[in-house]
């Protein structure tokens, strides 16, 4: 069933845009009920003749919506609280308003300190909701009724997986899976470099290196493999990956990657 209240949407960028891309091609979300929020006419208009949305610069008709999805940088937050307050202040609150947030390392405390008068939900959710192979964790703040939980949760669905957590457990669910794209785009991008570097063409090496991520996530989660048992499974004794895994354990990669996510985990909480 769509969704029956107007859908506010405040920043509509590229997390935005890959969380509703999808919600208005599954039905779930109308066109017609987006009103949607961002920093410049010249945006706005790009935005909503390539959408078909209604986009504007003016955050009080997004903010008007019962239900809105934040979705500016975490240091566009303090720029955007005062038209929410207005929108408030201008009309009867509807039932239960909700602010979805999507900001990474804003805590509940600060979204319902900035945010007075909306119950707050604090989303991390990851782009490739862009394709409904997404993971989006959850944490309520006060006063979000059960009602409201499960549009919540509905909403997201449609995207991916949704895990309920204790809101600690955000940074480090941010770091793994909101920026674990860009890490393992990293990895694609250079195993490709190395497939060209041995000789194939560069389209070949680029599909070849997505469809072997592909084809190991979905063997690890199949088969409910531990990592280590598919690296043995992999590895004959002189053979050529044992080759190629000397040179990486070589290169620190365990490390490295320990370390970008550590670090991914440590600057959300900065953020905050
Ligand atoms: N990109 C990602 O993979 C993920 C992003 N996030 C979070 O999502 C949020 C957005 O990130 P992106 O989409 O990557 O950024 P973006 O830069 O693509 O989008 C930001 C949007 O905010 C709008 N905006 C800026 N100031 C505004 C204002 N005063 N009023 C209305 N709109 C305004 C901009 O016009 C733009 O549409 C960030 O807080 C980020 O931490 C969370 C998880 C993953
Ligand atoms: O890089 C960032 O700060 C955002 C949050 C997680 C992914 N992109």
């Amino acid at each position: 069933m769509p969704w029956s209240e107007t859908f506010g949407v405040v920043g509509l960028g590229r997390m935005a845009r890959a969380l509703l891309l999808p919600l208005l091609d599954s039905g779930l979300v109308e066109r017609s009920a987006v009103r949607a929020a961002v920093a410049t006419e010249a945006s706005a208009q790009t935005l909503a003749g390539e959408l078909g949305l209604q986009v504007s610069t003016d955050a009080a008709r997004a903010w008007s919506a019962p239900v809105v999805l934040l979705a500016v940088k975490p240091q566009q937050i303090e720029a955007v609280a005062p038209a929410a307050a207005q929108a408030l202040s201008a009309a009867a609150p509807a039932h239960e308003p909700l602010l979805i947030s999507v900001l990474a390392g804003v805590p509940l405390w600060r979204l319902q300190a900035l945010f007075p008068g909306r119950a707050c939900v604090r989303a991390v959710p990851n782009t490739p909701a862009l394709v409904r192979s997404g993971l989006t964790g959850l944490s309520w703040g006060e006063g979000v009724g059960e009602a409201r939980r499960g549009e919540v949760r509905q909403l997201f669905a449609q995207v991916g997986e949704v895990l309920e957590l204790p809101e600690p457990q955000l940074d480090p669910f941010l770091a793994l899976t909101s920026s674990g794209p860009a890490f393992l785009a990293l990895v694609a991008e250079s195993m490709a470099d190395g497939a060209v570097a041995a000789g194939l063409p560069r389209p070949l090496a680029s599909h070849l290196a997505h469809r072997t991520m592909a084809g190991t996530a979905a063997l690890l989660q199949g088969q409910e493999l531990h990592p280590g048992e598919l690296k043995d499974m992999v590895t004959s004794p002189a053979g050529t990956t044992a080759a190629g895994l000397r040179e990486l354990e070589r290169a620190g990669l365990r490390s490295a990657l320990i370390e970008a996510v550590l670090a991914a985990a440590e600057r959300s909480r900065q953020l905050a």
